[in-house]
């Protein structure tokens, strides 16, 4: 399991492990797990920096203190650094910007008006990790200096903020990120890429785009959910030694270890109803297709046997002559293990809703299911119950607008499963799934890709979840290896090119052997 863990959980961690190590000795770990991954980006042999050009963003905090500590590293190797200092009053963490000036390392300001200039005197604040002192360039330059390192740069390092950022960049900031980000270097982001919000993935303004994320201690949540987790490019983690272990995890992300100890697998004594019915009320005469392609994920999530109800019935057997049809209402229509309800339903979507919400199995609403769904039918229910809505459907659902659930997702899922009393899958480019009381951890998809955004692919995914749980998962178990099975699927399927929603029900039975197999 990959997990992420809030602000405040990583700086008590911090904190607790400050008190045990000798001061600074955490940002000298960070550092050196910094300049250890920017040697190799570098493309070097171990021990060969010599001659790479690397410049560094400076802010005023410890973030800028990891990057100039890790500047200095690579000095004394050999590379030409150059720190600008970005801090609209020329601030920067004394130690670091002393030891990068000891290892030969020059220092230059940002492109502002400088009114005070302090001088730094030799040894100032030299291994200490207090807060940031006045400080102004040494070593000479000026804002266009910072422009000429820039564009000749091999490797940027992205100090401005970390953990402690407000909001999005500073404007006297974003002229320098831009150029950082037009001159072709590999563009490291450290902790965390600037003006990203590290615990809910929110981009509030100007951020960093980085090539590349160093990330210290434990994952953030921002790093993991979009947007903010597009601009953080690759992920490397440096292990501080932080205790997290007893605090649950703001977030965690199923590997495949996981989700392979997950899946329902029949057992000698098994027989098609053990192994649990899913029943499928999707499709109508004018959406045969979503019937389709809502059973042909369904046949592939571990239930025994899948029962269609609705209007769909032929095309159904058309495709799957394995399938039970019938066409009266869900409650007549037999003892299944879990119900899945909504894609493609016309207007009697109300009634067989009733009917399945009054049942005392699993259900999964997706689609034209959730369309005016009152809480309260949710919440008196038995049985767990699991939303799948797309960031409109949940926008409804929460009477907000559908921008504000894509920019702040890991709010909006928490904000809809307290709701409904549900568990919910909120879809889209990073797939969430929140337990019923919001509370952590919430789960991240780790699989999803954009080729999944076809039409048709969401029914597949209610089909497969709904399986999974007539199977006897957990409602969040079932919801987030299905969308795990689903993501490896889309891929696997699309193998870069598009693909239709039928290719990637086609490719799960491919994607679940391969977790399986480990
Ligand atoms: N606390 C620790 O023990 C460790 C911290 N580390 C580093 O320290 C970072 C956190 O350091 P800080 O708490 O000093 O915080 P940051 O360095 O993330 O940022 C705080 C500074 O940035 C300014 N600031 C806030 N929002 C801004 C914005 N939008 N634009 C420009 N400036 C802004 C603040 O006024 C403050 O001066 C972590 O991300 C990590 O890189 C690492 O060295 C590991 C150890
Ligand atoms: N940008 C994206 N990146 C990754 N997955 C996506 C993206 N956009 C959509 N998806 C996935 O594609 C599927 C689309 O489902 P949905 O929106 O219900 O469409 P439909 O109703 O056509 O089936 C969901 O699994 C969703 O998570
Ligand atoms: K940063």
């Amino acid at each position: 399991m990959r997990t992420a863990y809030s602000v405040e959980t990583v700086r008590n961690a911090e904190r607790e492990l400050m008190e045990r190590l000798p001061e600074g000795a955490l940002m000298q770990r960070a550092a050196a797990g910094l300049a250890a991954a920017c040697a190799d980006l570098l493309g070097r042999a171990p021990g060969r920096v010599y001659g790479a050009r690397v410049v560094l963003l400076v802010g005023a905090g410890d973030n800028g203190g990891d990057a100039l500590y890790a500047g200095a590293r690579l000095a004394r190797r050999g590379a030409g650094v150059t720190a600008v200092l970005v801090d609209a009053r020329q601030r920067a963490h004394p130690g670091g910007l002393a030891a990068l000036m000891a290892a030969g390392g020059r220092v230059v300001t940002g492109p502002h008006e400088v009114h005070e200039v302090h001088e730094v005197h030799e040894g100032h604040g030299t291994g200490a990790d207090g807060p940031a002192a006045p400080l102004a360039h040494a070593g000479g330059g000026t804002g266009s200096a910072a422009y000429v390192a820039l564009h000749r740069a091999h490797l940027v390092m992205d100090a401005i903020t970390g953990i402690g950022g407000r909001g999005g960049l500073r404007p006297e900031a974003v002229p320098l990120v831009r150029a950082a980000e037009a001159s072709g270097a590999v563009l490291v982001a450290v902790d965390l890429p600037s003006g990203v919000d590290a615990d809910s993935g929110r981009v509030d303004g100007a951020c960093v785009r980085a090539d590349v994320t160093v990330t210290f201690g434990a994952y953030k949540p921002g790093l993991l959910i979009d947007p903010a987790k597009e601009r953080a490019g690759a992920l490397r983690f440096v292990d501080l030694g932080l205790e997290t272990a007893g605090t649950p995890a703001d977030l965690e992300a199923l590997q495949h270890a996981d989700v392979a100890a997950l899946l329902p697998v029949p057992a000698a004594e098994s027989d098609k109803y053990r192994r649990g019915v899913v029943g499928v009320v999707a499709g109508s005469a004018r959406y045969p297709g979503a019937a389709v392609l809502a059973v042909a994920g369904a046949l592939h999530g571990g239930a025994g046997a899948v029962r269609y109800v609705g209007q769909g019935g032929d095309a159904v057997l058309a495709r799957f002559p394995e399938v039970l049809v019938s066409g009266g209402a869900p409650a007549d229509a037999g003892r299944v293990q879990s119900w899945v309800i909504g894609p493609g339903l016309d207007d009697r979507v109300k009634d067989a809703r009733a009917d399945v919400l009054a049942s005392d199995v699993p259900v999964l609403l997706d689609a034209d299911a959730l369309a005016g769904l009152d809480p309260q039918e949710v919440r008196g229910r038995s049985a767990p119950t699991v939303l799948t809505p797309h960031a409109g459907e949940a926008a409804r659902l929460l009477g907000v607008e559908r921008a504000e659930v894509e920019s702040g997702r890991l709010d909006s899922v928490r904000k809809l499963a307290v709701k409904y009393g549900a568990t919910v899958l909120l879809k889209g480019s990073t797939t969430l799934v929140a337990p019923p009381d919001g509370g952590r951890p919430v789960r991240v998809n780790p699989t999803g890709t954009g080729w999944l955004a076809t039409a048709g692919s969401g029914d597949v995914l209610s089909g497969l979840v709904g399986s999974l749980l007539a199977a006897g998962l957990a409602a969040v178990d079932a919801a987030s290896v299905g969308a795990y099975l689903h993501g490896l699927a889309g891929r696997s399927a699309a193998r870069g090119a598009p693909v239709g929603a039928g290719d990637v029900a086609g490719a799960v039975a491919g994607a679940w052997r391969g977790v399986g197999r480990g």
